[in-house]
């Protein structure tokens, strides 16, 4: 950093303070960023750079505060072990039975499919060693993930040991329950704070918050639904990787099914179309997926998804009034 004045450096950390609460509020409350993460990421360094050069600047208002008093540069990044994918989406039955048209293309084979509810929340991967949890990484760009495991071990539905000591990866969704989210906005609303948009932010708020006892404040959840390499452990479909998950200990959407054809999906998504609403989680769609791992393996991938699955999307909800 140049050589700066004292008065220099406090005009710029004010100012830095102002943008940076301000990117915060537009990204964890408006749900509308006007920059990108690392724009974000720069400035708060540069704020973090100007605090340790200029430590009476340090307010304790300061976004660089706002994470329970130290000075904690960020997460550490993890390479993931596979890349967490995402998924093609459909948003409407003419495009799913397109998707149907297409696996038929690709196998002569018969096959069904799984279907199970679209948790809105965020992304994770838990890594186990010897029924240990042992690092926890959000989804990131796919590839590269945030260490989150101080704040996961927090989360009291995410067992830290698992019924078998075995080494094992799997993949879910952390979400904050509708009650909670109520919860914790009225709360905030009381304390002066900003209130968040939805839980999927709040959620994901939360686990990206530098302090862990944040996380231990709030009840969040999650739901898990992938192993992987799911063959090693001896299951050949989704269906089956589901029961090995939930006999891990760890917890399994129950609204999964295994379906024969496009008409059963149609018939699955009118219902939770309808039932959402009742659900104590937010949902955005169904995820479809060939539940054979022979037919996927044929199946493969495409650069960003796999071509055996398919997120049939509900149109968003109406803003509560
Ligand atoms: N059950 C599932 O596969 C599932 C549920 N909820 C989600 N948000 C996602 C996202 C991907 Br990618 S898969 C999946």
């Amino acid at each position: 950093m140049k050589d700066i004045t004292f008065n220099e450096a406090r005009h710029r950390v004010d100012e830095l303070q102002e943008l940076l609460w301000q990117y915060s509020h537009e990204y964890y409350v408006l749900d509308q960023p006007s920059v990108t993460d690392e724009e974000y990421d720069q400035l708060y360094y540069e704020l973090v750079t100007l605090e340790e050069a200029f430590p009476e600047l340090i307010h304790l208002d300061s976004p660089t505060q706002a994470v329970g008093g130290q000075l904690l540069e960020g997460f550490e990044k993890v390479a993931h072990s596979t890349p967490m994918m995402s998924l093609d989406d459909a948003f409407d039955i003419e495009e799913l039975s397109a998707f149907d048209r297409r696996l038929q293309r690709l196998t002569a084979s018969a096959y069904t499919y799984t279907a199970e509810l679209k948790i809105d929340g965020l992304a994770i991967n838990l890594r186990y060693e010897e029924g240990e949890l042992v690092e926890a990484a959000t989804r990131g760009d796919g590839t590269v993930g945030e260490n989150v495991t101080e704040n996961i071990k927090r989360i009291r539905m995410i067992p830290k040991k698992l019924t078998q000591a075995i080494d094992i990866e799997v993949r879910g969704e952390i979400y904050m329950p509708k009650r909670s989210f109520l919860e914790l906005n009225q709360a905030r609303e009381l304390e002066g704070l900003e209130i968040f948009a939805n839980p999927r932010n709040a959620a994901a708020g939360t686990i990206r918050n530098l302090d862990p006892s944040v996380t231990q404040r709030r009840k969040l959840s999650g739901f898990f639904y992938t192993i992987v390499q799911a063959e090693q452990y001896g299951v050949s479909s989704q269906d089956e990787a589901l029961d090995l998950i939930e006999k891990l200990g760890l917890p399994v959407n129950q609204e999964h099914t295994q379906l024969q054809d496009i008409q059963d999906i149609v018939d699955y998504i009118e219902k939770y179309q309808e039932g959402r609403q009742a659900l104590p989680y937010d949902i955005d769609g169904i995820v479809v997926k060939v539940n054979e791992f022979s037919i996927q393996n044929q199946a493969g991938f495409t650069a960003r998804s796999p071509r055996w699955a398919v997120a049939y999307k509900f149109p968003a909800e109406e803003a509560e009034t």
